[in-house]
């Protein structure tokens, strides 16, 4: 394993107001982490310092070893050139192709145009390349400031509610290229307040609430730990609620061997459950 990213004790304050609480974390290289929370939690706030847009009021955030905070400008160049961000405010040029833009920002980053096709074949949209940026839908733009934020081929991305008021397909394209890109060792640090996104994607997920890590674990290990002692059995007599001891069981396999078992259900919490349960907020 190797730590890719590290936090301690990190806080940012704007004046008066504690957007960031403490924060400790770490996400190894490959992983793809998820930071969960509500409008207010300080996600953009977590993208921001560790993207090196902004600077920590206390704490460290070091980023591939590097403490962002300290960095000299040949450490700051060589860290933007590792990164990708996708934020609400990437824009493109409306009245641009898919491909101009694209070829506009290579020879930005310095790497070869032939770099266009294939992040827009990473991201299904290789046949669209000749369309205007205007005309296309929300969906199809976020997936092209997908595009553009892989054209330097970065070892971390960073995205801040990338399919926030997506459509279904466009979420699952975004979700598909993600995975493919994770397969081929990027590391994605993401937040969002979608909690199914979280179980679909990440390995490790940290619920943020007002500024404070309130939980962090694998989603596998949370449902685990925050499991229901019970099971929902449905017979041909009616639903009942068993313990999981010796006498559920005995219920069990009395109605499994009378043929009067119709489902079986374990009780385990969904993340957006668990949310509640350790922050007593919701996810919005
Ligand atoms: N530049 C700023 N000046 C003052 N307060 C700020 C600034 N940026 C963020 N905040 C405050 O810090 C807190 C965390 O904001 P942040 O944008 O990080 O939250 P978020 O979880 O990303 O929410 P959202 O999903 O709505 O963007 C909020 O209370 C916000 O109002």
């Amino acid at each position: 394993m190797e730590p890719i990213i590290e936090v301690q004790a990190l806080t940012k304050a704007f004046g008066n107001k504690q957007a960031l609480r403490q924060i400790d974390f770490t996400i190894q290289r490959g992983e793809i982490y998820g930071f969960l929370g509500p409008s207010g939690s300080g996600k953009t706030t977590t993208v921001k310092i560790l993207s090196g847009q902004m600077l920590p009021t206390t704490g460290t955030a070091r980023v591939f070893g590097v403490d962002i905070a300290k960095m000299n400008e040949v450490e700051r160049h060589r860290h933007l050139s590792r990164i990708g961000i996708l934020t609400d405010n990437s824009t493109l040029y409306d009245r641009l192709s898919i491909q101009d833009n694209l070829e506009l920002f290579c020879k930005l980053y310095n790497v070869p145009s032939s770099r266009a096709k294939e992040v827009l074949e990473q991201v299904n949209l290789a046949n669209e390349r000749q369309t205007t940026v205007k005309t296309l839908s929300k969906g199809m733009k976020q997936r092209v400031t997908l595009a553009r934020a892989l054209l330097h081929n970065p070892d971390i991305l960073f995205l801040d509610e990338p399919t926030s008021a997506l459509d279904p397909t466009n979420t699952r394209h975004i979700h598909d290229a993600l995975k493919a890109l994770n397969r081929a060792g990027t590391t994605i640090f993401l937040t969002t307040h979608d909690m199914e996104e979280a179980e679909s994607l990440c390995h490790q997920v940290a619920f943020l609430h007002q500024g404070h890590i309130a939980a962090m674990d694998t989603p596998q290990r949370l449902r685990l730990k925050y499991a229901d002692s019970t099971i929902t059995v449905t017979t041909t007599e009616g639903t009942y609620s068993v313990q999981r001891d010796d006498e559920g069981a005995r219920r069990i396999y009395d109605w499994m061997t009378t043929g009067k078992m119709v489902a079986i259900h374990s009780n385990e919490p969904t993340l957006s459950d668990i949310f509640i349960k350790v922050t007593g907020g919701i996810l919005k």
